[in-house]
């Protein structure tokens, strides 16, 4: 069933469990992200990037939305990393439950002004909304304080910040950032700063760049003939950790894509006679389910849909 991103992610903070957002570009991720909710009782939510809506278009909106309604379990439908207002508006028109304003590179005053401006149209049409504050960047554990305030999100701002705007729930910058490429060894995460932003704000939290880049599908995909330098993701223990102190939605997207094109390749490289596509996107689908079924048990979300 369709619901808001709010309820699924109220719920997770109280209890204190993660709720994954995993991004979808076509039929066969959205199958995989439902499929494995379903198969595990949990609640998810399906993000589709600007990039995706560029890609799929209506037909994805559509797609999604038809599939997000049908699923027994909660599932929120929510633009990831939207950009603009008019990005907003568009997701809105097209029945997404949940969106995301990013103004985090503007200052802070745009940024406030900007969130708030895109809280009150979402609001009106019953849709709740994710905002950010901090760059969202590897660090090192050992750079100076100052170094490390002028980038990751400082807690007394956020508190202000969510007073402010009326956003619902809140992406922090403590040490994560997109793709495959997190740091070196087992990158930095700030759990620290996060106890004291948790501690100012009750909203759910939301950490991006959250994916694992497991060894072995980084592995697996460069046996197949993929080429990949040296990738590094985010500790599953670093993930728990910060789920404990309250983040809420974990997003997850560099994981799914890896899995993917790792099973293509090796569909592909097996049997170069084959040309019927359903024979190497049904194994990749497959793969896609079991990483999305793994997050979630990271994520403690089982069995609380
Ligand atoms: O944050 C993300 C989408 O918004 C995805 O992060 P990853 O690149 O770590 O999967
Ligand atoms: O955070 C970004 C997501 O991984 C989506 O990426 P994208 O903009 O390439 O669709
Ligand atoms: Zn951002
Ligand atoms: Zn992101």
């Amino acid at each position: 069933m369709l619901v808001t991103g709010l309820e699924i992610l109220k719920k997770a903070r109280a209890e204190g469990y993660g709720v994954g957002a995993f991004n979808t570009n076509n039929m066969e991720f959205t199958q995989a992200i439902l499929e494995a909710a379903e198969e595990m009782r949990s609640p998810v939510i399906l993000a589709l990037s600007e990039g995706a809506l560029k890609y799929g278009g209506k037909a994805l909106a559509t797609l999604v939305q038809e599939l997000a309604r049908d699923a027994r379990v909660p599932v929120a439908v929510h633009l990831d990393h939207g950009s603009s207002y008019e990005s907003v508006l568009l997701a809105l028109r097209l029945g997404f439950t949940s969106v995301m304003i990013d103004k985090s590179h503007e200052d802070f005053e745009t940024n406030v002004r900007e969130t708030r401006r895109v809280v009150e149209a979402a609001h009106a049409v019953g849709v709740t909304v994710e905002a950010e504050l901090g760059r969202l960047a590897g660090i090192e554990e050992h750079v100076a304080v100052d170094e490390k305030d002028a980038l990751l999100t400082n807690p007394e701002e956020a508190r202000i910040f969510m007073e402010r705007t009326g956003a619902d729930y809140l992406a922090v910058a403590i040490g994560t950032s997109h793709g495959a490429y997190k740091g070196k060894g087992r990158p930095f995460i700030d759990h620290p700063r996060l106890e004291r932003i948790a501690a100012l704000v009750p909203a759910p939290l939301v950490l991006h760049g959250a994916s694992a880049v497991p060894p072995e599908l980084v592995e697996r995909f460069r046996a197949a003939g993929g080429e990949i330098g040296e990738a590094a993701g985010i500790h599953p223990e670093d993930i728990k950790k910060a789920i404990a102190l309250g983040v809420a939605k974990i997003n997850t997207d560099t994981d799914l894509r890896l899995a993917f094109t790792a099973l293509v390749r090796e569909g592909l490289n097996k049997n170069p006679k084959e040309f019927d596509p359903r024979k190497y996107l049904g194994p990749a689908r497959e793969a896609v389910k079991e990483v999305v079924k793994s997050r979630m048990e990271l994520f403690g979300s089982v069995g609380k849909a």
